[in-house]
């Protein structure tokens, strides 16, 4: 029997939460404002922004949004952080990655400022988050830890695989999972032996952006399997990067493709943002 964690279910408890915290926020005097930066014009970005914004009006957290031209330059691009970050109106600055190639999106992550860092990738936040001191986390990695205590899914002393070591998933989970006492296994394109490797996983993260790569051959039977995946396929449909019917049977909790991971992400960006206005105070 294999339980499908419900991400949208969780995401939306949380939201109803924080819009109450926004409510307290909003008589001190604060209205709590994200400004999310797009540059270009990528389909699934523009999904995911607009997601964002849905999800913040509906807590009462304004957004700016800032839709810049694929042809930007970085110049361009460091002053508008630079101008958002004296900002007093603007608690959270988001940009969406991927930037276009001519752009350094390390150096861009740098320019924001560390207290209005809404996803929580600035060095110091990073640099924070590895000695077990958080300030801002990122959002993904926050959202499956979430998930994982919703549904009382124990993490200290258990062996973690994750699939991935982006900067945005990847690195960032194996410290918050470290910092729970997991015994943790970072997994990438060169790693041999990967399925043997993740069958040892009592919780399986897969991060890869590779569509439906991790089948049952990977999963030990009564493993946690948490699919990062957002891959659309030519015909729309959207699929994560482990193949869920394969694993379904297998597998003791599965987070779904759509409606498992994706939700948490935007409702643990919602708290974050709260969270930076709470602090600015
Ligand atoms: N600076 C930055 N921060 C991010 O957090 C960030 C980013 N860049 N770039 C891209 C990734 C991806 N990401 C998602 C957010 C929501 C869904 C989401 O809402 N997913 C829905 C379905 C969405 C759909 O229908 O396309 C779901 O899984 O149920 C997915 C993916 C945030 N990211």
């Amino acid at each position: 029997m294999t339980v499908m964690i419900d991400g949208r279910q969780t995401a939306a408890k949380i939201r109803s939460e924080l819009a109450k915290k926004a409510e307290v926020l909003k008589n001190q005097g604060i209205t709590p404002c994200l400004a999310v930066i797009l540059v270009g014009d990528d389909p699934a970005s523009q999904v995911y922004v607009r997601n964002k914004k849905r999800a913040a009006e509906k807590i009462g957290i304004e957004t700016k949004d800032l839709h810049l031209s694929a042809q930007t330059a970085q110049s361009e691009l460091l002053e508008l952080i630079d101008s958002l970050n004296d900002d007093p109106s603007v608690h959270a600055i988001l940009v969406q990655m991927p930037l276009p190639k001519h752009l350094d999106e390390n150096e861009v992550i740098n320019a924001i400022s560390p207290k209005k860092d809404a996803d929580g990738l600035h060095p110091k936040n990073l640099g924070h988050l590895f000695m077990n001191e958080p300030q801002a986390l990122p959002c993904t990695p926050r959202g499956i830890m979430v998930l994982l205590a919703e549904y009382d899914i124990g993490v200290a002393g258990k062996n973690v695989v994750i699939i991935g070591r982006s900067n945005l998933v990847g690195r960032p989970l194996a410290a918050m999972m470290i910092n729970v006492d997991a015994t943790v296994t970072v997994a990438h394109s060169k790693t041999k032996n990967l399925p043997e490797i993740a069958k040892n996983a009592d919780i399986l993260v897969v991060a890869t952006g590779r569509a439906e790569m991790v089948d049952q051959s990977y999963v030990k039977k009564g493993a946690t399997v948490i699919d990062v995946g957002i891959n659309r396929l030519p015909d729309n449909h959207l699929v994560g990067d482990v193949d869920q019917a394969s694993v379904t049977g297998v597998a003791a909790y599965l987070t779904p493709v759509p409606g498992g991971v994706g939700p948490m992400t935007i409702a643990m960006l919602m708290q974050q943002t709260l969270e930076l206005a709470e602090k600015s105070k």
